[in-house]
């Protein structure tokens, strides 16, 4: 069984608060794994450490056997937890930018993404409302053919019907030669994609597994398990 990420005791501290405590974690290849946790518990910045955005105070982190890097950032494709486009472009300004920075980025799938989405090249950035980012944003991301994917929460803030449009892409697109990890908080929307699930709590790891042996051994639906870990 291959790891397509390895975390080896990862702490990470801002000045004396430790946001992530001595975590381990390995993620298999082919898998879609939730990182699920409430607001604070480390999502982003675990992602941001995954993504060479951060920097961690101790532990390792390897990504397809090497460490956080230029070598890793070619092969991870992350979607930030905010937008990240320039206002004054239009979606074909993003798709050039995307072609010219990523070598594996397909523009036909951008284009077949971009009519699931009902999006259009000639729409202007600044013009497009939350979901229709959410919806370029992962188009782009999911454009790539990048051996991990990473999506800090792809359905924070849109609108049911955006949400269900999102999933699908997501589902529809998925190479199960590829990985992806998802952080969310929406767990009863997201659960039925996971194979695994990561419950993160204070910067440490209290519930790991199979989201379906997890399901079994619990008798309740991983949304309910959340409840129960998170006290909601
Ligand atoms: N630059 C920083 N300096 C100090 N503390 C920080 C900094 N960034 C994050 N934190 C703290 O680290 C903790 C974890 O934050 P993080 O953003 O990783 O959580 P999260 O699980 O992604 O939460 P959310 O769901 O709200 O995005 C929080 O208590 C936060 O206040």
């Amino acid at each position: 069984m291959n790891h397509i990420l390895e975390v080896k005791n990862l702490t990470k501290k801002y000045l004396n608060k430790t946001v992530l405590d001595q975590l381990s974690l390995n993620i298999e290849e082919g898998k879609i794994v939730g990182i699920l946790g409430s607001n604070g518990s480390g999502k982003t910045t675990l992602i941001k450490i995954l993504t060479g955005l951060l920097r961690q105070t101790s532990g390792e982190v390897l990504i397809d056997g090497r460490s956080v890097g230029v070598g890793t950032k070619a092969v991870v494709s992350y979607l930030p937890d905010r937008n990240f486009l320039y206002k004054w472009m239009k979606i074909d300004d993003a798709c050039n930018l995307y072609k010219d920075f990523y070598s594996d980025f397909d523009e036909n799938k951008f284009g077949e993404l971009l009519d699931f989405m009902k999006l259009e090249k000639i729409m202007k950035i600044d013009t497009l409302s939350k979901g229709m980012h959410e919806k370029l944003n992962l188009s782009l991301v999911l454009s790539r053919n990048a051996k991990l994917y990473i999506l800090d929460e792809p359905i924070a803030g849109v609108d049911p019907v955006a949400r269900d449009q999102i999933l699908n892409a997501i589902i529809n697109n998925f190479n199960e030669k590829s990985s992806m990890i998802i952080t969310t908080h929406l767990v009863r929307d997201m659960e039925n994609m996971l194979d695994d699930v990561v419950f993160l709590k204070d910067g440490n790891i209290v519930l790991t597994g199979n989201a379906e042996a997890l399901r079994e051994e619990k008798g309740m639906q991983i949304d309910d398990i959340y409840k129960v870990v998170f006290g909601e």
